[in-house]
């Protein structure tokens, strides 16, 4: 078999948002970077996560926001051939060429295959017949200064007795069916569950979610209290504190899961199953172990995205890779923090802004443009469900299990000038949590139509550290949904 060694710079394992952006920012100094992607650079985010998600789900939210309004006459029904056909465009038919001219141009190689580490700085990339590189179906990669883990996350199917040789959906099916089944069972109630259980029963599947808890447990209780809500109005049959214990894949098609609840065993049958039940890192396969390093629950990195496990200061992990990391936005604050790091510590250049980097092993300074400092006390998240779920920071549970004497207050939407015009049956909460001791906003949790575009000035709050007193002094407009955080200031005492 043939094969090749070549040298570069940096070498980054995984073409996803995240790992693109660390080998941009990386890049932009003047070091080499190859990108090494086994499937299609962009990730998963672009091709079956974040973006067709969100085009499923969109009509259905224009369609209940207008619906809302007095006045509108009759809407439209949603066109289900339509939707789908413009997540195919978002997705690019599932097309990588644009991603991979944006590599290119950025002065960056993409070498196809999947990268494997053999040795310190040395990467081994194999490829398959359909991803040949350069005629060779080995390749050697020899990085001078680092490699980057950025290989993102995969599914966990639950140890239930029948659901692996039942073929279920999981989320890469549900965001790239080419038909809607009539009947759809979703297992799990996090945020994918949640979304896609939304986005079905819009597209017109008669939808049942069976879940061991609430929905979006890691969240504020009153966020999935309202989720839960609008998909029965919906007509999803949700079902909480249910444990599954089996599923069938009958002859025809068709799928039965049983589950236990209450102490009482029921079924519900459907043309489709889709498992929605968490992600882990995907580290099991990237050679981890030739360094003596086992991430099952994901790399243990210092805040510049250094693992400190492997000697030599050279290995580097970001996004879903890494432990505690879920989202694009916030892997991609860390690559950005990290590839800034590595072209300060290797690049020649010195950097425009942020003065001297820590050494390796070093701690950098909280907040500094070397420290992901966000990823551990304002991570923001936004779940696309009616009502749309924004958080940032702590709740105020993790606040308290974390030590903290925080109080957290709550504000209807609808209670606001701004939320009364928006529609007859415009609702939703704002709750925000104060750390008692410092007076300032450890986080923000937003209920709400649209409650996605009013997190961003919770963030600035959180991550400013910003004062209530001083916050009361930000004036928000008349008469708008915002006007919430004067109710919040004016409840929590000010
Ligand atoms: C249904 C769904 C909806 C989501 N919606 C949102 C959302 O709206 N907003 C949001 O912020 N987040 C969302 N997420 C989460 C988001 O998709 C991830 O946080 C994000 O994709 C992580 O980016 P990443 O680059 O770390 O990993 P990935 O996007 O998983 O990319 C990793 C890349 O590495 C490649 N790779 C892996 N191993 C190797 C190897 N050994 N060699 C070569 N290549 C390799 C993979 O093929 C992949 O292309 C959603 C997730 C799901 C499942
Ligand atoms: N809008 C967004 O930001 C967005 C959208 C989708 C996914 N994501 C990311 O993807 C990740 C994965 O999402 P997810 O929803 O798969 O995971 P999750 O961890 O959010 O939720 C998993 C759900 O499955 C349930 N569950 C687990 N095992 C079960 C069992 N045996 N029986 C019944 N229920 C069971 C859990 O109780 C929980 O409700 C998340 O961490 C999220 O950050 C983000």
């Amino acid at each position: 078999m043939e094969s090749q060694t070549d040298e570069f710079d940096v070498v980054v394992i995984g073409a996803g948002p995240v790992g693109e952006n660390v080998a941009d920012r990386a890049a932009r100094t003047g070091l080499s970077v190859a990108v090494v992607e086994s499937e299609l650079a962009g990730g998963e985010c672009s091709y079956w996560a974040c973006m067709p998600s969100k085009a499923l789900l969109r009509p259905g939210a224009a369609v209940e926001a207008a619906e809302s309004v007095v006045g509108v006459g009759d809407v439209p029904a949603l066109d289900v051939r339509a939707i789908l056909a413009h997540r195919d465009e978002v997705t690019h038919g599932w097309d990588d060429e644009s991603q991979a001219d944006w590599i290119a141009d950025a002065g960056m190689t993409l070498v196809r295959g999947h990268g494997r580490i053999v040795a310190p700085r040395t990467v081994h990339v194999t490829s398959s017949a359909l991803a040949e590189v350069d005629g060779a179906r080995e390749r050697t990669l020899v990085a001078r200064h680092a490699v980057v883990v950025a290989t993102g996350s995969v599914p966990v199917l639950p140890p239930v007795p029948g659901l692996e040789t039942a073929s279920p959906w999981g989320s890469r099916e549900a965001t790239s069916a080419d038909e809607v089944p009539g009947s759809l069972v979703v297992l799990g109630g996090g945020v994918v569950g949640s979304e896609m259980a939304t986005a079905y029963r819009d597209l017109g599947a008669d939808v049942t979610l069976v879940t061991r808890s609430g929905l979006l447990g890691a969240m504020e209780p009153a966020a999935g209290e309202a989720v839960a809500a609008h998909l029965r109005e919906i007509g999803v049959d949700v079902v909480l504190g249910a444990e599954a214990t089996e599923v069938v894949r009958h002859d025809d098609g068709s799928v039965t899961l049983t589950y236990q609840s209450d102490g009482t065993t029921s079924s519900v049958t459907a043309d489709q199953i889709l498992v929605a039940s968490g992600r882990v890192p995907r580290t099991g396969d990237v050679g981890l172990e030739s360094l003596g390093i086992e991430a099952p629950r994901g790399l243990d990195v210092d805040p510049t995205g250094l693992v400190q496990e492997a000697e030599g200061h050279w290995l580097y992990g970001v996004g879903d890779a890494v432990a505690g990391i879920t989202t694009t936005h916030q892997g991609k604050y860390q690559a950005r923090v990290v590839g800034d790091v590595i072209a300060a510590r290797h690049g020649d250049e010195e950097p425009a802004w942020g003065g001297p980097v820590p050494g390796p092993g070093a701690e950098p300074e909280p907040w500094t443009r070397y420290a992901s400092t966000s990823d551990v006390v304002a991570q923001t998240q936004v779940v696309f469900t009616r009502p749309q779920v924004a958080s940032v920071g702590l709740t105020e549970k993790q606040a308290r299990d974390a030590g903290m004497r925080v109080r957290a207050v709550s504000f209807a939407l609808e209670d606001t000038a701004g939320g009364y015009l928006m529609g007859a049956d415009f609702a939703g909460t704002a709750t925000i949590v104060v750390d008692e001791d410092r007076r300032v906003l450890v986080g923000a949790t937003f209920v709400g139509p649209e409650a996605g575009e009013m997190l961003h000035a919770a963030t600035v709050a959180v991550v400013g550290a910003v004062p209530v007193e001083r916050l009361w002094h930000a004036v928000p407009a008349y008469p708008t949904v915002s006007e919430v955080w004067l109710r919040l200031l004016e409840t929590y005492g000010l």
